[in-house]
């Protein structure tokens, strides 16, 4: 593995008087399969919605280190002005671009893509145009050039295609190319979630308990999926996954959050026979934990 793809300090989200975290410091090692574990409730939803910019953190950094530049998630998603910018106008003119132009999209261009806990499909769409979709950001959106439908436009539109069926190959879907999304079954949406993600040419991908409701095989399918991701395109995977059978067999590092702290991080047999691990686990105090 070769340096820190994601740094996460003191990371704080509070939603009125519940503290979802409390301060969340956690790395992601490139090219790892990391998995982020820990009861219902703890908090790990919530870091992946911090992470991606669906969540404005209460307080902390972000830090998405990709092979060309630093992207601080927090502060592309836009932040509040400070007493302290006006009278450093660099500072200030960044915070103002970011309000104007900032968001999600950002953290997806630097190179972040996610799946979600509830699949997120255009469901009345084809599976191919869901992924065609995801690359509108890459792909040349020239008016001109499209109503000239010049060689340019027909090159990006025809390379798009092929990229879809790239990833539609990979994740074993080409031949329900031109089913809707919503008519697949739960394991194949799973998949062309995942797909969808990769279509937009990130460098991590962040997958919310990719395997639920998943059967055996399809979980096993699965693991091999993300295996791939890592071993031929060098993806760095952050998991989010309650089948602790998958976990343990696939991940290189393992992260455990409870009430909104990280409480232990190693290797899957560490992990495995950590006393605070298994009593958050087991809802008992540590000191009532017996190995
Ligand atoms: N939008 C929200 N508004 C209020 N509270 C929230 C919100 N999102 C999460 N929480 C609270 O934050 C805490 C952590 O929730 P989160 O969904 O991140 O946990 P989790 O570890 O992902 O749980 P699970 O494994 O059940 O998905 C919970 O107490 C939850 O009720």
């Amino acid at each position: 593995m070769n340096g820190t793809i994601l740094s996460v300090e003191h990371l704080m989200m509070h939603f009125g008087g519940i503290k979802a975290l409390n301060d969340v410091n956690l790395e992601v090692q490139r090219g790892s399969i990391t998995a982020l574990i820990g009861p219902n409730g703890a908090g790990k939803t919530t870091v992946f919605n911090c992470l991606t910019g669906f969540y404005r953190a209460s307080g902390g950094n972000i830090l998405f280190n990709t092979r060309s530049k630093t992207t601080n998630v927090i502060q592309v998603l836009g932040q509040k002005f400070q007493p302290g910018d006006w009278i450093n106008p660099a500072q200030f003119g960044q915070r103002l671009f970011y309000k104007m132009f900032g968001g999600t999209h950002l953290v997806n261009r630097a190179g972040l893509a996610r799946t979600f806990q509830n699949i997120r499909l255009f469901r009345e769409m084809s599976v191919v145009e869901n992924l065609l979709v995801a690359q509108h950001m890459r792909v040349n959106r020239n008016l001109l050039a499209g109503v000239l439908n010049t060689p340019a436009y027909r090159k990006a539109e025809s390379d798009a295609l092929d990229r879809a069926f790239y990833w539609l190959e990979v994740v074993d879907l080409v031949d329900c190319a031109n089913r809707l999304a919503g008519e697949m079954s739960y394991g194949q949406q799973r998949r062309l979630e995942i797909a969808r993600a990769m279509c937009t040419g990130p460098e991590m991908i962040c997958l919310d308990e990719p395997a639920a409701g998943l059967n055996p095989v399809e979980t096993h399918t699965l693991s091999n999926i993300i295996r791939y991701l890592r071993d031929h395109h060098d993806i760095t995977v952050l998991l989010i996954e309650h089948d602790m059978g998958m976990v343990m067999e696939i991940s290189d590092h393992i992260i455990v959050l409870d009430h909104g702290d990280v409480i232990a991080q190693g290797k899957p047999e560490q992990i495995q026979h950590d006393e605070k691990v298994i009593a958050a686990y087991l809802g008992t105090d540590e000191s009532e934990v017996s190995v």
